[in-house]
């Protein structure tokens, strides 16, 4: 596939990782402005920094938007002459609706909306995805990229803005939540990093639990709570203190958040 991100910050760089280490790619294009935090991408074969934009549409079919939603309008405005029915737009810009981009480059260009999060570096994204009509053609080209990077769930664009904060932001929220394990762990008598180990393998495991049997958590948490036990005695602790109620409320306002940056920005 001939892949070009336009806009190689955080996020692109980690796209770019997951497809270079998942042999995604027969040519990638990255772009940025200033090109001196990309050098480490060039000794990989097939790879191509560049500043221009429009060099890298011109010689990729998969366009992956990867830069702040304020620099978006214009880089469409530039490059929407050089858009053909090859294209597949891809963008992954935080509240940047399907009928903005429409209005830019028109309806008949395949348009799909991606939010995947941090994880694409090492394949373990969980990338949600929307298009606009055209799309529709695509979205299954859009899902096998995604699909190699981690997991993909196509869901209305009305539930874009939550996906973000579920799968984007959530990144940094189960980050502080293994951070937190990895402090008790310290306290308990673990060194710094062993108490890291136990807090990262511990949450995959939970995790990977759920993602395989498909059971419920409290399932399994059923199965760990022994009567009189000290994990009962440990979760009730937890919740006492407020920790599900305080993970609720701190994505709702998040999720009030990007909607009040949607409405001030873009
Ligand atoms: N970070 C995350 O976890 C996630 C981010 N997103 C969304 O992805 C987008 C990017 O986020 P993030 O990677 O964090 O942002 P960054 O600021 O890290 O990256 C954006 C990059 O765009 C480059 N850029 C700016 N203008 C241009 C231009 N005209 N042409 C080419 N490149 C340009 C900048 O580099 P330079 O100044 O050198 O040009 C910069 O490195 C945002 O819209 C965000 O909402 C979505 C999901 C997750
Ligand atoms: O924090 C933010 O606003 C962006 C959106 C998701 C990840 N980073």
């Amino acid at each position: 596939m001939k892949i070009a991100i336009i806009g190689t910050g955080n996020l692109g760089r980690s796209i770019a990782k997951g497809l270079i280490h998942n042999n995604a790619i027969t040519t990638l294009y990255l772009t940025k402005r200033n090109l001196e935090d990309l050098e480490f991408f060039q000794d990989y074969s097939g790879v191509f920094l560049t500043a221009d934009n429009e060099e890298a549409i011109k010689k990729s079919d998969i366009i992956i938007f990867a830069v702040q939603p304020a620099h978006f309008t214009d880089i469409l405005e530039t490059t929407k002459d050089l858009f053909n029915e090859n294209h597949v737009l891809i963008s992954t810009i935080t509240g940047f609706t399907i009928d903005k981009i429409e209005a830019i480059i028109g309806s008949d260009q395949h348009v799909i909306r991606a939010m995947p999060n941090t994880a694409i570096a090492v394949g373990k994204s969980m990338t949600c995805l929307c298009h606009n009509e055209k799309g529709t053609r695509r979205i299954k080209v859009a899902q096998a990229i995604f699909n190699r990077l981690g997991t993909t769930l196509v869901i209305p664009e009305t539930q874009m803005q939550a996906a973000t904060v579920v799968c984007a932001s959530g990144i940094a929220f189960w980050m502080r939540l293994i951070r937190a394990s990895t402090q008790a762990a310290i306290q308990l008598g673990f060194d710094a990093s062993e108490a890291q180990l136990l807090a990262m393998h511990t949450a995959e495991g939970a995790s990977s639990l759920l993602i395989t049997t498909g059971n419920h958590p409290e399932q399994e948490i059923d199965k760990v709570t022994t009567p009189k036990g000290c994990t009962i005695e440990g979760l009730n602790e937890m919740e006492h203190k407020g920790l599900s109620s305080s993970l609720i409320q701190g994505m709702i306002a998040s999720f009030q958040k990007i909607n009040t940056i949607k409405e001030k920005q873009i």
